[in-house]
């Protein structure tokens, strides 16, 4: 069985960060560890507190899952200080971590900042050039583009500037800018060194969205360990976050979760 690994944070109501990913891991039959960096507060509704874990404790928890079992691939979420990001860059380095899934986790679907200015930065500097696949959805691809984004070429356009600002010497990460912030279709775009691709799918029709980037991220992972590319392991997460969408669940008062056990067919 392949070992998939998420460094996020917690959402205690089970939506998004390490709940949605474990749930994610499970649907896809890998086993799934969980480093934590935050605790939050929050609901279908909101994020109403946040708890950082203590310096040298996210590293502590790495070491603790590479020291006994090496993950087939990793996801990152939600890393709100820059003192956390350090930590897993510099324990990635050392275990020379592979199949690396970078969700930029910036605002929350209920309008919370989940990320300081100063992380932001060393994310870009540090963590990203590690991964293997980025995924920011539109707003945050405007903050790392400093572009506008309208329309299909305005996404395109982003993709390639951030492509470009992170990868060096073309060793950084394929980046997909997420289109579920746009209000007729759910359409996805992937830019490699090897080529670009549109993923279309139809928007569904489901207020239920909270933790849609966790979700996503956390299945692009599962599928890099299973063996597939990156182009067909966003294509097959695609499919598995669309039939989570209209599997639909009503929990909660606000923007609830997704059904995370819809499975795939093999
Ligand atoms: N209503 C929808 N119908 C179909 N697909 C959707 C819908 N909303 C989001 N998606 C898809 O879900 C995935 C996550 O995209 P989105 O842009 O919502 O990420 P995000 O904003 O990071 O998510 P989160 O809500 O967790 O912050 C993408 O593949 C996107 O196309
Ligand atoms: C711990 C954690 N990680 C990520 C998100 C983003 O998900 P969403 O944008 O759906 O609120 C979140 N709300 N909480």
């Amino acid at each position: 069985m392949k070992k998939v690994l998420t460094i996020a944070g917690s959402d205690c109501s089970g939506g998004a960060g390490i709940q949605a990913d474990l749930k994610t891991f499970a649907a896809h039959g890998v086993y799934g560890m969980s480093v934590i960096t935050s605790l939050t507060a929050q609901n279908t509704t909101g994020v109403y507190g946040i708890m950082n874990c203590k310096k040298g404790f996210t590293a502590s928890q790495i070491d603790a899952v590479f020291e006994d079992i090496r993950p087939d691939a990793v996801k990152i979420g939600m890393v709100s200080e820059p003192y956390i990001v350090e930590e897993i860059a510099e324990e990635l380095r050392k275990y020379k971590a592979v199949n690396i899934v970078l969700d930029p986790v910036m605002v929350s679907t209920s309008g919370k900042k989940l990320i300081t200015k100063e992380a932001e930065e060393v994310l870009i500097k540090k963590l990203m050039p590690l991964a293997t696949v980025i995924t920011p959805n539109i707003p945050e691809a405007e903050s790392l583009s400093g572009i506008t984004i309208n329309d299909r070429y305005d996404m395109e356009k982003a993709a390639e500037i951030i492509y470009k600002k992170i990868n060096i010497n073309d060793e950084g990460p394929a980046v997909l800018v997420k289109g579920g912030h746009s209000i007729n279709c759910a359409n996805d775009y992937l830019y490699t060194e090897i080529g670009t691709s549109w993923f279309e799918a139809e928007r569904v029709d489901n207020p239920n969205t909270h933790g849609t980037g966790c979700t996503l991220s956390s299945a692009i992972a599962c599928n890099i360990a299973e063996g597939y590319s990156v182009k067909e392991s966003v294509a097959r997460a695609k499919e598995y976050i669309t039939g989570a969408l209209k599997a639909g669940l009503n929990i909660g008062k606000g923007s609830g979760p997704l059904n995370h056990m819809y499975v795939l067919d093999k």
